[in-house]
């Protein structure tokens, strides 16, 4: 993980990034705001937040923060919500929904993101504001991919969310592609004041999509500058973005996702 010193500089920092325009969003209330920086690797913490006694090495790990304790889901994501819960459902359909898809390293369930997008656009940032909530005005390009871990905890389960930052040079784009696969979620990013970045999400998407399920993984599209970008402009591109996002939504349920690019693609 490394960075190139400054190309850029801005006078102030920004409010958060954009909005997110994805197809498929947490529902609301589901995805923690603010998170806290980790570099640590695999957590234990009970509810309270505390380490238990006998954690061996592993509690010299700060707690899990407050506002990462998830003692509750919202009801659509309750396991009474589920249909194939329900006692006259067929049962092989049962059997394979409870099927978990998560990773573990142990004890230890872990989620993949990766973040994808043009040169610039902001996902360092944009990954930096939701692990650290900070921000740098100064552009340091990434090399290859850089990576975040954040810990969880979810009805009493220690929780990872990997985020991996991929670099958005061109040159970089072999080394960075080697890390697309097995993620849960993709997030596509563009700058709200570069139209071609938005148009360039499609290929982005495309490439990630080669190495992952379609039909499972999550998809967000984000812009990112909005403090940039004037209202009237803001709204000319969120057009835009939600009809880029609605394509994204179409060509996830087609078995051959590369279409995405294709330019006889019929628009949704
Ligand atoms: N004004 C403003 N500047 C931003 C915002 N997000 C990112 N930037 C600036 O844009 C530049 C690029 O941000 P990065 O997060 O490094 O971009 P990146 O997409 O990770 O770039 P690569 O690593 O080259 O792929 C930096 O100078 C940031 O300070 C934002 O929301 N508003």
């Amino acid at each position: 993980v490394s960075h190139v010193p400054g190309l850029e500089s801005r006078s102030e920092a920004p409010p958060l990034l954009g909005p997110l325009l994805s197809p498929f969003p947490f529902p609301a209330g589901s995805c923690p705001r603010q998170m806290l920086r980790s570099h640590h690797r695999f957590p234990i913490t009970n509810s309270a937040g505390a380490p238990p006694k006998a954690a061996g090495k592993m509690n010299i790990l700060a707690p899990v923060r407050r506002d990462r304790v998830l003692a509750e889901l919202p009801q659509c994501l309750r396991k009474e919500a589920a249909l194939h819960v329900r006692k006259d459902f067929h049962p092989r359909v049962t059997c394979a929904c409870q099927e978990h898809r998560t990773g573990t390293v142990g004890r230890f369930k872990i989620s993949k993101v990766i973040v994808v997008g043009d040169l610039s656009v902001g996902k360092t940032c944009l990954i930096n504001r939701f692990c650290k909530d900070t921000f740098d005005k100064n552009y340091k390009a990434t090399i290859g991919v850089d990576f975040e871990m954040e810990r969880f905890e979810v009805l009493g389960v220690p929780f990872s969310l990997q985020l991996w930052d991929t670099a958005g040079q061109e040159r970089f784009k072999c080394i960075a592609s080697t890390y697309y696969r097995g993620a849960q979620a993709i997030i596509i990013v563009f700058n709200l004041n570069d139209v071609a970045s938005l148009e360039h999400t499609k290929q982005w998407l495309a490439d990630a999509l080669k190495e992952n399920d379609p039909s499972s993984v999550l998809l967000f599209l984000v812009g990112s500058k909005k403090d940039l970008s004037t209202p009237a402009q803001y709204v000319l591109m969120e057009k835009d973005a939600l009809k880029v996002a609605q394509e994204i939504k179409t060509v996830q349920r087609l078995p051959n996702p590369g279409a995405l690019c294709h330019p006889d693609f019929p628009r949704a």
